[in-house]
């Protein structure tokens, strides 16, 4: 567990707060804490097992976030959700209300998906449902401005740089086709899940809710007030239409 980068991401986003930006933190984290915890060399292939260390791993990781946080005074709540907030209306009205309520105290919540109940992101019959699309779907239900998408990789390039030499940076992309989709691959450590095809997963639903966001590097979480402050970094996936408004 990097403490640093956590006290730095808690610095920067309370920052934020305090100038009246609102800020959500989607973190996934809870599985990589439990495995360190339990001392495991693996994440094990049972789904019990897994959702064992992910709620052993979670109570750990909230607590090291309201530490961090309350370092500069700023509270946290922690958000534990399911995918039923998709489907059933009435859900989805409860946990927009609940983070309506969040904002108007100025508290930041902190949000992974509750694996206890739902193992849909974890090793199980599919990979299309990780944090990253989780991040996209919270951004629907409280309608964000803007998406960060924090990586360790310093944006989306047209190939793996791990892999192919060639591969560049894009800086901006404005819609999700094949050739983009050809470029992405999948994790490239054992602890990430969905690696570069879910960021860009949760891309395309930013894209199709003409929102925008930003995949950067996240090694030194000061990035994001280079992202807010509308520097070029990383790559911006935003609607050609948001551009064309800008000109
Ligand atoms: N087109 C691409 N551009 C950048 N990184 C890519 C690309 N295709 C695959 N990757 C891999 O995706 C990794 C980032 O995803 P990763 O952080 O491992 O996944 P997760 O965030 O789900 O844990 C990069 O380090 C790289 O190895
Ligand atoms: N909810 C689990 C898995 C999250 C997840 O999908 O992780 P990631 O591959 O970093 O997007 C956790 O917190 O470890």
């Amino acid at each position: 567990m990097n403490l640093h980068t956590i006290s730095r991401l808690a610095f920067v986003l309370t920052d934020l707060c305090n100038r009246g930006i609102e800020v959500v933190l989607v973190s996934s984290g809870a599985m990589g804490v439990g495995i360190g915890m339990l001392h495991l060399a693996q994440r094990p292939t049972a789904i019990p097992e897994q959702q064992a260390i992910s709620a052993i791993g979670q109570s750990k990781l909230i607590g090291i976030y309201t530490r961090e946080f309350a370092e500069y005074q700023q509270l946290v709540a922690q958000v534990l959700l399911t995918r039923d907030v998709m489907i059933y209306p009435e859900s989805h009205e409860n946990v927009v209300n609940a983070f309506d309520a969040m904002m108007r105290r100025h508290v930041i919540p902190i949000v992974n998906e509750n694996d206890t109940v739902s193992v849909d992101e974890l090793d199980h019959k599919t990979n299309f449902s990780d944090n990253d699309e989780l991040s996209a779907i919270v951004s629907e239900i409280i309608d964000a401005d803007l998406l960060i998408v924090l990586s360790d990789i310093d944006g989306f390039y047209t190939g793996n740089p791990h892999k192919d030499e060639t591969a560049v940076l894009l800086s901006e992309v404005h819609q999700i086709d094949k050739e983009i989709l050809s470029y992405a691959s999948g994790p490239g450590t054992a602890l990430g899940t969905g690696g570069m095809a879910t960021k860009i997963n949760a891309a395309k639903r930013i894209l199709k809710d003409h929102k925008k966001m930003v995949l950067a590097n996240g090694k030194n979480p000061e990035i994001i007030f280079d992202i807010i402050a509308g520097k070029e970094v990383g790559t911006l996936f935003t609607p050609e239409s948001a551009v064309k408004t800008k000109e």
